[in-house]
């Protein structure tokens, strides 16, 4: 799932509908969507302080222009997945922040924008009638405009601001509040406008520095503004339709987002279609079972191409009908949430397509995402994907926070992971070099896993599992099963995967080509002592236990 851990919080709490807050008026047409499946709290009225003590109870947050989503409150809210503004403009989230702790953030891009222009041309009316009416001639600067739709609005874009505020007569103002657009109109873009000119601002305030604004008014420089919030209590969107619209819009994105689907309108995730997002939702889960399976079966400090050894540059490849698709942004955050979730808390934060890509690149993590044009019907699914850990290029020396990050990750498997080996050889020296392998394809929307390092199988990633890799010499199944069912684990079942024909290919020695992977379902997890009992002469090579 893309933007939502799916569970309904952390602390183990009792609720078992998620809970959304609603700090500020509004419109209950959208609400009432809510209710049937969330806990929804109205809570208007509430200081910074009470809503910073409440929000860690919270699965969505639902605002208008007036609540601060700042880092503080943000940093709290530990089950927050979707801080949703009722409106446009989200200058009063902190999306950086949302984005970093894997929180959705949504808004209503075109919910309340009728009632904003027709709020522009109320405030704008007096003027625009001493100036001789509306039949204006229309012009624009918009570094990011699209130039056609400019013209087929009848609008001419101009090349900069500059030329923009020489030639108006009315100037209004229709800018997100961001870095790039803070204090743009200040003394001096002033002092280039006619004194005829007249500025309307129903956008944000905070574009046009007002006191600079007061003196040329004062001054005579420009002829007059018109300011929603200053002349008008912000209420360019407060009609009941505008209302009524980012209310349905914004409460309808925070229902598909509990739910594990995609918001239509995310500021900080990628629009992915819907009949992409219903192809790649059984890859998701796949992609994240094999993360979880590199990190649990090849990432142990006691394994060869273990120790020291947990890689961080991953080869993804897709094959069949998963290649041609636009985004693959939610396999990527499937598999970094896989390879992170055994070894690290992740301080609670959600990984999802919000913010895989910062998470490992703070923890060195590359992954690279191929398409192949190869041809799978042969293979008899229509997708396939390959997951290969590679080792570092000797060039590519690892950063010391980089380092740091490694080290802990690697401690982190060595005390979780109960993978063990029987002895050092040359051979474990090779298979330090050899890319590490996890192959996988859905079937019946169902993951399984076909190439596991060498071997060739076809198992479910479910439950916990215990994977030995042995000669294939009469005896070993017996002498597993005997050790295990002395310890008390019963075995769900068991399969034996031989060594992949085409891995056998790539060189393996006679000596490891004759070795298979024993891999058997067990109903609980192996105590480490008894897995380093099942490594022996008579008994196995190394096992690993995994729980997926
Ligand atoms: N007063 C109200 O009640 C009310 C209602 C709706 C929207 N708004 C506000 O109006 C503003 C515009 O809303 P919108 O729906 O038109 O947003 P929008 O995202 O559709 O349009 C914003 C435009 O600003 C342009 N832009 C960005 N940086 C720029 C720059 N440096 N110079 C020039 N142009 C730049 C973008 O390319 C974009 O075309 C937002 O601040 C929003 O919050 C206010
Ligand atoms: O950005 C917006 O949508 C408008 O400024 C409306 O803000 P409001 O919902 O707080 O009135």
């Amino acid at each position: 799932m893309p933007v939502s851990n799916g569970t309904n919080g952390s602390n183990g709490a009792t609720s078992p509908r998620p809970k959304v807050l609603i700090p500020e008026k509004v419109s209950p047409d959208g609400l009432a969507l809510l209710s049937a499946s969330l806990e929804v709290h109205e809570r208007k009225g509430l200081s910074p302080e009470q809503l910073l003590e409440i929000i860690p109870d919270y699965d969505a947050l639902i605002v208008r222009s007036e609540t601060k989503v700042n880092a503080q409150l943000l940093n709290a809210a530990r089950r927050l997945k979707v801080v949703a503004r009722a409106g446009v403009g989200v200058d009063n989230v902190d999306v950086e922040t949302a984005t970093k702790n894997g929180i959705v953030v949504v808004n209503s891009p075109s919910g309340n924008i009728n009632a904003a222009a027709e709020h522009t041309i109320a405030l704008g009316l007096t003027v625009a009638r001493i100036a001789g009416g509306l039949g204006m001639h229309l012009i624009a600067y918009d570094p990011y405009a699209n130039t056609s739709l400019a013209a087929a609005a009848s609008v001419t874009l101009l090349p900069d601001l500059a030329s923009l505020l020489t030639a108006a007569d009315f100037f209004t103002i229709h800018t997100p509040l961001i870095a790039s657009t803070k204090g743009m109109i200040s003394a001096p873009e002033l002092a280039t406008m006619k004194p005829t000119a007249r500025i309307l601002n129903v956008a944000r305030g905070g574009m046009i520095d007002e006191s600079a604004l007061l003196d040329a008014l004062n001054a005579g420089t420009i002829a007059g503004a018109g300011l929603d919030v200053v002349a008008t209590p912000h209420l360019g969107a407060s009609t009941v339709e505008a209302q009524e619209n980012v209310s349905i819009d914004v409460c309808e994105q925070v229902l598909s987002i509990l739910s594990g689907q995609l918001p239509r309108s995310a500021v900080n995730a990628p629009l992915i279609l819907p009949e992409e997002y219903r192809t790649l939702q059984p890859f998701v889960s796949l992609v994240e079972k094999m993360g979880s399976l590199y990190t649990q079966h090849f990432a142990s400090g006691a394994r060869p191409g273990g120790s020291g050894n947990f890689r961080t540059t991953f080869d993804l490849t897709y094959e069949g009908s998963l290649a041609s698709l636009n985004t693959t942004k939610p396999l990527f955050a499937a598999l970094v949430k896989g390879i992170l979730a055994p070894i690290s808390s992740l301080d609670g934060v959600n990984v999802n397509i919000v913010n895989a890509e910062l998470v490992a690149k703070e923890r060195g993590i590359l992954i690279n995402e191929n398409r192949s044009r190869e041809d799978v019907e042969e293979k008899g699914y229509t997708s396939f994907v390959t997951l290969r850990a590679r080792t570092r290029r000797a060039s590519s020396v690892p950063s010391a926070q980089e380092r740091g990050t490694l080290n802990r990750q690697q401690s982190s498997v060595q005390e979780r992971g109960t993978l063990v080996r029987q002895q050092s050889s040359t051979a474990d020296v090779r298979l330090q070099q050899e890319d590490q392998v996890i192959q996988g394809f859905v079937s019946g929307n169902l993951p399984y896993i076909s190439r596991l390092g060498r071997f060739s199988t076809n198992i479910s990633p479910s439950g916990t599992l215990l994977i030995c890799r042995n000669f294939d010499s009469c005896g070993r199944i017996g002498f597993v099963g005997s050790k295990l069912g002395k310890a008390g684990v019963n075995i769900n079942f068991m399969t034996v995967a031989p060594v992949d024909a085409p891995a056998a290919e790539e060189g393996a020695e006679v000596e490891r080509s004759s070795e298979a992977l024993m891999i058997l379902g067990v109903d609980r997890p192996v105590e480490d002592e008894v897995v380093r009992s099942l490594i022996g002469d008579e008994g196995v090579l190394e096992a690993s236990v995994v729980t997926l």
